[in-house]
C-alpha cells in the first residue's frame, strides 16, 4: 500500500482519458476531478492517438458500447500500448450478457490490459468461473473470490480488482484486500465506474507498479465512501453521492489511515 500515491496524484494532475458510457459519464469525470487528477473523455476514433499522446493513463468503460464504439475502444487500447500509457479496463456486465463477454475477450487478446477492475459477477466470467450475475451487479455465487480473481489474472496476465464488499486486489500471485468501504456505494449506479478511472489515475502516477497504484486506488475510494456514511444518521443514495464528491477532493492521506482496515 502506498497512501503517498494520493499527494503525488494531486501534485502532477495526470490527465487521464475515458472512453466513458452514457449512464455514468458525468460521476466518472467528476470524480477524476475530485480526487485531483484531469478527465478527458472522447467518442471520436479520429483523435484516438492525440488523445493518448496527453494523457498519462487510459481508462476503457465497456458499459453501453455500440459497434462503432468497439472499433473506438480497439484503436485506444493498442494506442495506449504503443505509447507505453497505462491501461484499464472495465468489464461492465460480463457476467450476465454473453455478448459482452465475447467482446471483451476478444479485445483484450488485441490489446493488453494493465488492470481490469469489475465486482464479482464480471470478474468470474472473465476466469470462467460459474457465478450468477446480475446485470451490472455482482449477484452470487460460493466460489472463493480470491481464487476467482488469481485466475482472471493469470488469464489476462494483468493485475485484477475484483470489487465488493472486500475489494480483492491481484496480479496473479500477490494478493491485497481492502475491506473498508460501504453498502451506500450500491445505491450508486456508477460508483464502480468511478473507481476503474481513479485506478487509472493512480497507475499514472506508480511508476509502472500497477499492483500498488490498484491497492491505494481502492483503498482511498473504499476508505472516503466510509467517511461519508459514518457522517450519514440514514440512508441517503443522493445525498452519499454528493458528498462523496466532496470527499475525494477534501480527504487526506491522514484521514485514511486513521480507518484504513486492508492486508
Ligand atoms: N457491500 C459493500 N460494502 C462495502 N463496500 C462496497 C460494497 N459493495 C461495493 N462496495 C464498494 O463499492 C465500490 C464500487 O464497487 P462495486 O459495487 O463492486 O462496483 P460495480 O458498481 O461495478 O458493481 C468499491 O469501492 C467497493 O469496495
Ligand atoms: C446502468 C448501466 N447500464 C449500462 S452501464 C451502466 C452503469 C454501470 O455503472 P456501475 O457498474 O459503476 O454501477
Ligand atoms: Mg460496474
Amino acid at each position: 500500500m502506498k497512501l503517498e500515491l494520493l499527494d503525488q496524484l494531486r501534485q502532477t494532475n495526470p490527465v487521464v482519458l475515458n472512453i466513458s458510457n452514457f449512464v455514468t459519464v458525468q460521476d466518472v469525470a467528476n470524480g477524476i476531478n475530485a480526487i485531483g487528477a484531469s478527465p478527458i473523455m472522447s467518442e471520436e476514433i479520429a483523435e484516438t492517438d492525440e488523445m493518448v499522446a496527453i494523457s498519462s493513463a487510459v481508462a476503457l468503460n465497456l458499459g453501453a458500447f455500440s459497434k462503432p464504439q468497439v472499433a473506438h475502444i480497439l484503436k485506444m487500447g493498442q494506442s495506449a500500448n504503443a505509447n507505453h500509457k497505462p491501461l484499464v479496463i472495465d468489464p461492465v456486465a460480463v457476467g450476465a450478457i454473453s455478448y459482452r463477454k465475447q467482446v471483451a475477450t476478444d479485445l483484450m487478446k488485441q490489446f493488453q490490459v494493465d488492470v481490469i477492475r469489475g465486482n464479482a459477477g464480471e470478474i468470474a466470467a472473465l476466469a470462467d468461473v460459474e457465478w450468477q450475475a446480475k446485470g451490472i451487479d455482482a449477484g452470487s455465487g460460493d466460489q472463493d473470490l480470491v481464487e476467482i480473481a488469481k485466475a482472471a489474472a493469470v488469464k489476462q496476465q494483468c493485475v485484477v480488482i475484483l470489487s465488493g464488499e472486500t475489494d480483492v486486489i491481484t496480479d496473479g500471485q500477490k494478493v491485497a484486500r481492502v475491506h473498508n468501504g460501504t453498502p451506500l456505494f450500491q445505491l450508486h449506479v456508477g460508483s464502480g465506474d468511478m473507481l476503474s478511472s481513479i485506478v487509472a489515475a493512480f497507475c499514472a502516477v506508480s511508476d509502472g507498479d500497477y499492483f500498488e497504484a490498484a491497492q491505494t486506488a481502492c483503498l482511498v475510494f473504499a476508505a472516503t465512501g466510509e467517511l461519508v456514511a459514518n457522517q450519514l444518521k440514514e440512508e441517503r443514495p443522493g445525498t452519499f453521492a454528493a458528498q462523496l464528491m466532496d470527499e475525494l477532493h477534501l480527504v487526506s492521506v491522514a484521514d485514511i489511515e486513521k480507518i484504513a482496515q486492508f492486508d
